[in-house]
């Protein structure tokens, strides 16, 4: 794809949560996934991102408080609608939120947030993320009536949900190009992840409006054969190549 040579390149976020996955598997302090953030980082990360799920099973309130303490580099704190997680995210105040759909018993997140159905509350939690200076961002799937709910709602941000594309459905790199394009027309900076590799991420990278990706699961464990930094050089070398 030829974009102008002053576009910038997507930022590459990387979401540590699966470090303490495998640190909570033996209920220990290693893997810590703060020291995984800071090496991250010093491997050229453009920021953080951690999902403090309601049933804790990776990443831990500790971790948050320990993660804010430490690092200077901006963190993206995924949580869901909840005042529980809006009370946190407060007294953390973190770079920036992406409120995320949860369901106790999946594996992963499965869809996205549904803006439109959560109109009575969702408007003022973003509010009050907002006043207290963090960037709030609606991980959706790229749906127009989502996108267009989130604007209405204040959201500064939409990260799209990549899954479906990750999975393979038809039709889904169209959806995500023509979701991207309508939620920078309505001011939206523009995010993008879930599932994304070093296989499949060029085409999401090449999407002009596309700001920030962000990646864990496959990096993190791609980590255990070639290091946590060299997956990341590479990563940034795929997002770079997407755009050349
Ligand atoms: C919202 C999202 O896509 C991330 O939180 C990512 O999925 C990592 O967390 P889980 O693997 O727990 O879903
Ligand atoms: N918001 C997406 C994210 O943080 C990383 O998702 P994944 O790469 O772990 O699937």
């Amino acid at each position: 794809m030829n974009l102008p040579s002053h576009t910038p390149l997507p930022r590459l976020g990387v979401n540590i949560d699966h470090v303490a996955t495998v640190r909570n598997a033996r209920g220990g302090e290693h893997p810590d996934p703060v020291e995984a953030a800071l090496l991250a980082v010093r491997s050229g990360a453009d920021g953080v991102t951690l999902h403090l799920r309601e049933d804790r099973r990776h990443i831990r309130d500790a971790d948050v408080q320990r993660m804010v303490t430490a690092l200077t580099a901006p963190i993206n704190l995924e949580m869901a609608a909840t005042q529980e997680m809006v009370a946190i995210a407060l007294r953390h105040t973190p770079h920036a939120c992406c409120i995320v759909p949860e369901r106790r018993a999946e594996v992963t997140t499965e869809g996205g947030l549904d803006v439109l159905g959560l109109s009575a509350t969702l408007p003022q939690q973003v509010r009050t993320l907002a006043d207290a200076g963090i960037r709030v961002s609606l991980f959706i799937d790229p749906e127009p009536a989502q996108i267009i709910a989130s604007a209405e709602a204040g959201a500064a941000v939409v990260e799209l949900h990549t899954g479906a594309y990750a999975e393979g459905r038809d039709g889904e790199l169209a959806r995500l190009a023509e979701g991207a394009v309508l939620a920078a027309s309505l001011g939206l900076e523009v995010h993008a992840g879930h599932g994304l590799t070093f296989d499949n991420v060029r085409p999401i990278a090449a999407l002009a409006d596309v700001a920030e990706l962000n990646i864990g699961h496959f990096l993190i464990g791609q980590a255990i054969f070639d290091g946590l930094p060299a997956v990341i050089t590479r990563m940034k070398a795929e997002i770079a190549a997407a755009r050349v």
